[in-house]
């Protein structure tokens, strides 16, 4: 029995997702957790005639949570606010910050072996406090925290299709590296699965497209929120692939942000990189991260370049990750 729950699961975000999973035949039984509207969220889904049965969660003085994470396998969290224009991921942070550290003690406490996988940004900084609250808590499974980053996977696989092509873009394996917000994203189109060939004077703004692609949806949407249905998608396919791995099947592999040191093989990208939170491809197994993928020391010129800038972006996100943690805000 697979129990699924969802923590943000009445917004943008939350309520594609968590259709994703009502209809994810691995999936048994679905719980949905927010500070609105689960109730109704769940009482639509629940007349879906698939097997997974849905109950919904609102706070009611932890009792909620409680009940929403008990027993849970694998808690996906897409909770907090969005952007607007004009805001960076870390603009979020002031809120965010909390709304995730607060749903992580609630996971120590309740759900201890889940897989966690989040959403909410500035993912750079949430996964690194999601780790530290873990710690302090003595749960701390580096194999089963994961930063999603799979949508700029699924844009990097989509904006190369576009050039080169291919009527099925997630044919194409790309590694995206990195973090999770403009320059910390870095896609690596030199190790294509198939090889791919882009055009000399079209590499800058296809790698611009990749690690600012939010912020053309941010744009396009105009004060209406962020991306949601691609983001719904991504977090899906990144789901499924972790259950699938759980139950057994081999060799799947995607893309996530983890705690390297904690990960077989991912000490020495963490050297390599100076960052212990860094997304590479993960060989996916039944304990979670069995095993991070060296994609850093075959980057090309090109690519070093890029990733030189993502280094340092990143490691002043992670930090401010763990401070939130251990000398909180006095206000
Ligand atoms: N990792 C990624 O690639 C992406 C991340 N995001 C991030 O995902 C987050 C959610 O985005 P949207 O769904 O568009 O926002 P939204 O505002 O539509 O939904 C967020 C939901 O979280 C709920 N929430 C707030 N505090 C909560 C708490 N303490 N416990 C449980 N639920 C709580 C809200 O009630 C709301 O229903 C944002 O931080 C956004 O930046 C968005 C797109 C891509
Ligand atoms: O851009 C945003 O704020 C939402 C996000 O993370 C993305 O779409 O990649």
């Amino acid at each position: 029995m697979v129990k699924a729950v969802v923590a943000g699961a009445s917004g943008g975000i939350g309520q594609p997702l968590s259709l994703l999973l009502k209809a994810c035949p691995l999936v048994d039984e679905l719980a949905l957790y927010d500070v609105v509207n689960t109730p109704g969220v769940a009482a639509d889904l629940s007349h879906i005639s698939t097997p997974a049965t849905v109950t919904g969660y609102l706070p009611e003085n932890g009792e909620g949570l409680k009940k929403a994470f008990t027993g849970a396998d694998i808690v996906v969290i897409p909770a907090g606010i969005p952007r607007k224009p004009g805001m960076t991921r870390d603009d979020l942070f002031k809120i965010n910050a909390g709304i995730v550290k607060g749903l992580i003690e609630g996971i120590a406490q309740h759900c201890p072996k889940a897989f966690v996988l989040i959403i909410s940004n500035p993912v750079n900084s949430t996964v690194p406090i999601a780790a530290e609250v873990l710690k302090r808590a003595g749960v701390f499974d580096p194999k089963k925290l994961f930063g999603v980053t799979t949508l700029d996977v699924v844009r990097a696989e989509t904006f190369v299709a576009g050039i080169t092509g291919e009527r099925t873009p997630s044919k194409l394996t790309i590694p995206v590296i990195g973090g999770h917000s403009g320059q910390t994203i870095v896609p690596l189109f030199s190790q294509a699965q198939p090889a791919v060939n882009i055009p000399a004077d079209k590499y800058d703004a296809l790698v611009n497209r990749v690690q600012f692609g939010g912020d053309e949806v941010v744009k396009a949407k105009d004060g209406a929120g962020s991306a949601t249905l691609s983001m719904a998608y991504a977090g899906f396919r990144f789901a499924e692939k972790v259950l699938k791995a759980a139950s057994g099947e081999k060799g799947i592999v995607e893309p996530s942000y983890v705690y390297l040191p904690g990960v077989s093989g991912g000490d020495t990208i963490a050297k390599a990189t100076g960052n212990d939170f860094f997304s590479v491809p993960i060989e996916l197994g039944p304990s979670g991260a069995e095993k991070a993928i060296d994609v850093v020391s075959k980057a090309n010129e090109q690519e070093k370049k890029l990733l030189e800038v993502a280094y340092k972006d990143l490691q002043g996100n992670i930090q401010k990750g763990i401070d939130f943690v251990h000398n909180p805000p006095q206000n």
